[in-house]
């Protein structure tokens, strides 16, 4: 039988894409959708260093990039944090990433992952 293209992708692959989606749905807002702009953040390219958001996970997936699933899970929270560093506790922002990092490394515990098996390891 024919593969469909997704299925020919490597197994860490598909299951990061997996994940990201899962992920993405806890951004209603879409505030992480993509890289946060200097014109409506000001200053947010000289106070963080190590800019991340789905968009560029997703292209991370498809160049490959992840060689782990922790590494998937670092790019996460950096992305997480960077938005609890720039915007001051009690803004919008501020708050739905601390949402956002809570949901979503509930979604990326071993317990969760465990039946995903040794894709992993
Ligand atoms: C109000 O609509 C949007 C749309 C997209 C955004 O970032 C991709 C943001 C956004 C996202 C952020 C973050 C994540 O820090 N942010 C900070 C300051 C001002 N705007 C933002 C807001």
């Amino acid at each position: 039988c024919v593969l469909k293209a997704s299925q020919k992708r490597r197994p860490l692959s598909r299951l990061l894409e997996q994940l990201l989606r899962n992920l993405e749905k806890r951004d209603p807002n879409q505030f992480f959708a993509w890289p946060v702009n200097d014109n409506f953040a000001p200053g947010y390219s000289t106070i963080i260093k190590r800019p991340m958001d789905f968009s560029t996970m997703k292209q991370k997936i498809d160049d490959n990039e992840y060689k782990s699933l922790n590494c998937f899970i670092s790019d996460f929270k950096l992305m997480c944090n960077n938005a609890m560093k720039y915007n001051k506790p009690g803004t919008v922002y501020h708050k739905a990433a601390k949402r956002l990092l809570h949901a979503g490394l509930k979604q990326l515990t071993p317990q969760k992952l465990r039946p995903l098996g040794d894709i992993l390891t």
